[in-house]
């Protein structure tokens, strides 16, 4: 078990689908299989929008202590005063309005990935965290993985001398064969009610590579802003299917190709027969990072010149916690991220800032501009509604 020493924080997750389990059933797991004794983690409310009945339900499959609180409203979790951090877990189109609502009572807040709609609500979202003096963080859980740290450093370290290009794909290759792709036009994934579009959901972990390989490592007073230059395809829904972006950084020289699609697939064996997901070029060598793009578990350093004897290869496992049913997937590593930062009276992550969120959403939002994607008002407005129906969720 983690020292009884540990700094414990007390979870309150907002919705009850697909990534609200994942990211519960890490927290759950047992911090010391990953090496980690100075914080843990407790789950001590869920909500649901749908019914009290529907949160009582998650938290007993994600085997929550019996302490734990079911409420079936999102306000009731936000007003709870055992709630340390509040992890937004509903759809990109509700993000907005829920972690306003969060933030707005008070609470510190982990937000799911894509951060918002639109660039200018991210911004609010951001002035809001810094107005009630709490912590806000987007979960982009890659960003934390022990991969990422490392390729950052060797990155730093000149390993592969100066970096001038970035190709990062993550496209699912969901085509069905007749014109579609094999989600329903209702599902969040290409629903424009939701925010859906490959874009959002999938290209941000392109984007990710992008910025954590060009941007986060320039030095502060050299940050730049990019140009951006897109090409978007449109399901017949309204979202977008495939989406290819250059990101070009002009003072620094460099490129970053960012590619998302539901219609091809980046890994279609699951094997990386394809290669890498990632290529990050240097000036005297490439980092490989094999995908999928959100998981990655081996990347492949490679110096110019090389006889092929020098290609090291690194794995990074996703420690299981065999105690647990072999839960884990690596979404406890940001969890540690936000009770560090918690603990040390931080605001924001060193390794995800509010600027870098911003500059990623203005990226993501120029691109659909560019590509004629819009949004419904209720979900790219950028006026704070407590009564919303993405908050109260009477749909
Ligand atoms: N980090 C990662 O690896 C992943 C991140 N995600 C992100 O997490 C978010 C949620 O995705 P996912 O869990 O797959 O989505 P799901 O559809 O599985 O769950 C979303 C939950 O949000 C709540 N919700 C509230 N209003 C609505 C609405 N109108 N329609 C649908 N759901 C609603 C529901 O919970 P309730 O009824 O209990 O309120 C629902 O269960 C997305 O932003 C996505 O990008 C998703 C997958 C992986
Ligand atoms: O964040 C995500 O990562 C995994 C994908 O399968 C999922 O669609 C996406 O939301």
């Amino acid at each position: 078990m983690a020292s009884s020493t540990a700094y414990t924080v007390r979870w309150g997750i907002m919705a009850t689908g697909w990534i609200a389990e994942v990211f519960t059933k890490d927290l759950l797991t047992n911090p010391a299989v990953r090496g980690v004794q100075d914080v843990r983690h407790e789950v001590v409310a869920a909500a649901s929008s749908s019914s009290k009945d529907r949160a009582a339900d998650f938290l007993g499959k994600v085997k929550a202590p019996s302490s734990a609180k079911a409420y079936g409203s999102y306000h009731e979790l936000v007003a709870d005063p055992d709630v340390d951090i509040v992890y937004v877990a509903t759809p990109h189109s509700h993000h907005f309005q829920n972690a306003m609502l969060a933030l707005e009572a008070g609470k510190n807040v982990l937000c799911e990935k894509a951060l918002t709609v639109t660039a200018s609500q991210a911004r609010k979202l951001v002035e809001t965290a810094r107005s009630k003096g709490v912590f806000f963080m987007e979960a982009v859980w890659t960003r934390y993985f022990p991969l990422s740290i490392q390729v950052r450093n060797l990155i730093s370290s000149g390993a592969i001398g100066t970096v001038y290009r970035t190709i990062a794909d993550l496209s699912l290759g969901r085509d069905s064969g007749d014109g579609k792709v094999d989600f329903a036009d209702s599902h969040r994934m290409v629903n424009p009610d939701l925010a859906g579009g490959a874009l959002l959901d999938l290209g941000i972990y392109a984007l990710t590579w992008v910025f954590q390989t060009l941007y986060h490592v320039q030095p502060e007073e050299q940050k730049e802003k990019p140009k951006v230059v897109a090409a978007v395809n449109k399901y017949h829904t309204g979202a977008d299917e495939t989406t290819s972006i250059i990101v070009q950084f002009p003072q620094h020289k460099s490129h970053g190709i960012a590619l998302t699609s539901l219609r091809v697939a980046s890994d279609p064996d699951g094997k990386n027969s394809g290669g890498a997901a990632i290529r990050i070029q240097g000036s005297t060598g490439e980092i490989q990072v094999m995908g999928p793009a959100y998981c990655p578990l081996q990347y492949r350093v490679i110096k110019k010149g090389g006889d092929g004897g020098e290609v090291q290869v690194v794995d990074c496992p996703i420690p299981k916690d065999a105690e647990r049913d072999g839960w884990g997937q690596g979404m406890f590593w940001e969890a540690d991220e936000c009770a560090r930062c918690l603990r040390d009276g931080r605001k924001e992550s060193a390794t995800l800032p509010w600027s870098e969120s911003i500059a990623i959403m203005e990226v993501m939002e120029e691109a659909l501009r560019q590509g004629d994607v819009v949004y419904p008002d209720v979900i790219s407005t950028d006026v704070y509604d407590p009564q919303s129906p993405l908050n109260t969720g009477k749909r």
